[in-house]
């Protein structure tokens, strides 16, 4: 059984979307980047803990369970969700006028072993002004977002130009899941 580590409501979405059967699991792991951790390690990590700690929840011994974890990343600093609408509006602030990354790293591990990939998107957004800040902040859902942005919202007005996968930005690179699920028998198409 296959099992979605994850309380985001959008991974279970995207992963509903390519029709895989799936339940999931709540854990719950601190996300803190450690000082000599790229960017990359960093999500990789998180990500990988997640899956671990769904697995070493389940009594069940066929599990596979999946683990993702997405972050915003600008000049080698990593923005996760902000704290306050303060930080929400900082983040975006830092992001104005600039092409930040988002990477999105999944996991997929069982008792017979684990597998990753990663997927990394470039996002420009254009500057933006006191006021768009301001009343975009007021939608609310900048809240729980890395980076203080929700492409599948509002967000997306805020959103120049996207080189790579929405889905990931979304925090579920479906390509790369698909072709983990594929290669490990867990779908067929
Ligand atoms: C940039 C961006 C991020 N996000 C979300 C995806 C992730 O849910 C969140 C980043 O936080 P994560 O720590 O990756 O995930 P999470 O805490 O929401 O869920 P869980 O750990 O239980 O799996 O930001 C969007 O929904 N849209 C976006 O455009």
């Amino acid at each position: 059984m296959l099992y979605l580590a994850s309380q985001s409501p959008r991974r279970r979405q995207l992963l509903e979307q390519i029709g895989v059967d799936f339940r999931t699991v709540d854990v719950e792991v601190p996300e803190q980047r450690a000082l000599a951790e790229s960017p990359r390690e960093y999500v990789s990590r998180v990500a990988r803990e997640k899956a671990l700690a769904g697995l070493a929840a389940l009594s069940d011994a066929g599990a596979v369970v999946l683990g993702a974890d997405t972050e915003v990343v600008l000049d080698d600093e990593v923005f996760g969700k902000p704290a306050d609408a303060a930080d929400a509006a900082a983040m975006l602030r830092r992001l104005s006028g600039r092409v930040h990354e988002v990477i999105s790293t999944v996991w997929l591990i069982s008792h017979k072993g684990e597998w990753s990939d990663t997927s990394v998107s470039r996002v420009r957004m254009p500057e933006l002004d006191a006021a768009t800040i301001k009343a975009y902040i007021a939608t609310g859902e900048a809240f729980g977002k890395a980076g203080a942005y929700a492409i599948q919202g509002h967000g997306a007005k805020l959103i120049e130009h996207l080189d790579g996968s929405h889905s990931g930005v979304m925090g579920l690179p479906i390509f790369e899941t698909a072709r983990l699920l594929r290669a490990h028998a867990l779908i067929t198409a």
